[in-house]
């Protein structure tokens, strides 16, 4: 069966390197990344604003088409900085985001991701989600992919910036994600097997 390329549109060398080992080498599709830099949708829900990145991104591919967005979220902020987190990292940095929490007890914090897939204009887009749970530190690893030094999941003693990139895959809100979308492919595979067509 000829995989169906999928075209994922983000401006993020770091999340597509992610995307591309954690879906490996399946058989289900062929993500190719188109480098745009879509708009930075504004809002307090997640689902909206990927939705319309996924809308925007369509009007340029034209075709099944992926996009991605994440939220860094801190429970004492009641959720912020969320979906603004891009803008914050950019000015005060991982050691900033640590800081906002200096006044507050509750360090913990969500990292959550959604993929929205569709198939073109006017088809349905499908949202697949991503939630881990952590605490806010200060920094500690390497500092080359956004708020990673800075984020400690439950139940590790180590930063997403410190672990493996296997290791952080393997539990991380973008696993998490990607799994959610990998049984749905599956499962459409299962249905169009048992009819005897091919994609
Ligand atoms: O696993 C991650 N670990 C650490 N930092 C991360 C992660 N995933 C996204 N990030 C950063 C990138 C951006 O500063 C913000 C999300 O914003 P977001 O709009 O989703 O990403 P983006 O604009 O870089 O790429 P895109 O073109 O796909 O929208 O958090
Ligand atoms: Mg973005």
């Amino acid at each position: 069966m000829s995989l169906r390329p999928i075209t994922f549109v983000t401006g993020n060398v770091k999340k597509l390197e992610e995307v591309t080992a954690i879906l490996g080498s399946n058989t289900l599709f062929k993500v190719v990344r188109q480098d745009l830099d879509l708009p930075e949708y504004q809002g307090a829900d997640p689902d909206y604003i990927v939705r319309e990145k996924c809308l925007s991104a369509i009007r340029i591919t034209n075709g099944p088409t992926l996009v991605e967005d994440t939220c860094l979220c801190f429970n004492a902020l009641k959720g912020l900085p969320g979906p603004y987190v891009k803008w914050f990292l950019a000015k005060i940095g991982p050691s900033g985001l640590a800081n906002l929490l200096s006044g507050w007890e509750d360090k913990s914090a969500y990292a959550l991701c959604l993929f929205a897939y569709s198939e073109g204009i006017d088809e349905t887009i499908h949202i697949f989600r991503g939630k881990t749970e952590g605490i806010i530190v200060n920094p500690r690893g390497p500092q080359d992919f956004g708020w990673d030094a800075c984020f400690q999941p439950n139940g590790f003693t180590l930063t997403y910036a410190e672990m493996e990139k296997d290791m952080k895959n393997s539990i991380s809100h973008r696993g998490k994600a990607l799994n959610a979308m990998k049984n749905y492919f599956s499962d459409i595979h299962m249905k169009l097997d048992k009819k005897d067509i091919s994609l």
